[in-house]
């Protein structure tokens, strides 16, 4: 296996990432697991692990995953029947991971969060010394929020509470040096080009503007949180003097050009 050379380290010297993967990564549009998709990341992951960088995985996928397992072809509105999914897809997406990791010879370990634990100093030390521990093993942590007793993410009302934000606020927490976002769009563009087919892509946002904020519409098929989330999490970790590039997960690899430092997605980067 072939690794990433640390002199081509972007310039910003990253050594910690957040790695955060959407429902539209794991699941295609007919609710199929995207296998393949999933493998790559897998040896994507392990390879920088490998070449010296420490990866923490955040993760959604388990109610995406659970449909497909349950043979259900909605996601229901109804928020146990939600959580309960994602009871169900939680541990078969972990079995993924696991399965799809081993390959590699690369170890890794669940971490589910309420977002009462980053208001929680004892519980958020907690977590933080468990990861720190698992990095240290060169263990790669996969975080999801544990959805069967957060109802936050479930509720469709609420625009926060999306794994968006908690991997934004991750990267901050475990003081990770940026957050990569794999959805299923390579770029943010100027409108949902689903929606508009003259959207341009933007490849550097240096403030999030409310003209941006507008562009963010809907989300992907299986997917709770848009674009616009993805701009509030780049917003705060902007805020923290922190990075985020938004690219394809289509094909996980391109997280090596990132850290590179090739020009690829959206770069979001205070001035
Ligand atoms: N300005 C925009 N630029 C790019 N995508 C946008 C924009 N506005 C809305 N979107 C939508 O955001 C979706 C990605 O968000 P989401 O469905 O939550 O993905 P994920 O499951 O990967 O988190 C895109 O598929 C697209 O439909
Ligand atoms: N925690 C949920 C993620 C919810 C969700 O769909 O998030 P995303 O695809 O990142 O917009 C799950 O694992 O299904």
């Amino acid at each position: 296996m072939s690794v990433v050379s640390k002199e081509h380290r972007n310039d910003n010297n990253w050594r910690r990432l957040v790695i955060k993967v959407g429902t539209s990564t794991i699941v295609d549009a007919k609710g199929e697991i995207k296998y393949p998709v999933i493998n790559r990341l897998s040896q994507t992951l392990t390879q920088l692990q490998k070449s010296g960088y420490e990866v923490i995985l955040v993760t959604s996928g388990a109610i995406g995953v659970a449909l497909q397992q349950m043979k259900i072809s909605q996601r229901p509105a109804d928020i146990p029947e939600q959580q309960a999914l994602a009871a169900i897809g939680q541990s078969y997406l972990m079995a993924i991971y696991n399965q799809s990791f081993a390959f590699y010879q690369q170890h890794v370990g669940q971490v589910l969060l309420t977002y009462d634990v980053f208001d929680n100093k004892l519980m958020l030390q907690h977590t933080i010394d468990a990861v720190d521990v698992m990095l240290a093993q060169r263990v790669i942590p996969i975080i999801n929020e544990n959805d069967v007793i957060a109802v936050d993410e479930l509720d469709h009302q609420h625009s926060f509470g999306d794994n968006d934000r908690l991997a934004a606020i991750v990267t901050h927490e475990t003081q990770a040096d940026s957050m990569i976002v794999l959805s299923d769009i390579d770029a943010l563009y100027t409108a949902n080009p689903f929606v508009d087919p003259t959207a341009q892509p933007i490849s550097l946002v240096s403030s999030i503007t409310q003209e941006l904020l507008d562009s963010a519409t809907g989300s992907s098929t299986l997917g709770t949180g848009g674009m616009l989330t993805k701009l509030k999490a780049a917003e705060y970790l902007m805020q923290q003097q922190r990075q985020m590039v938004l690219i394809n997960g289509a094909n996980p690899a391109t997280i090596l050009d990132v850290v590179q430092g090739k020009q690829v997605g959206t770069l979001f980067k205070g001035e």
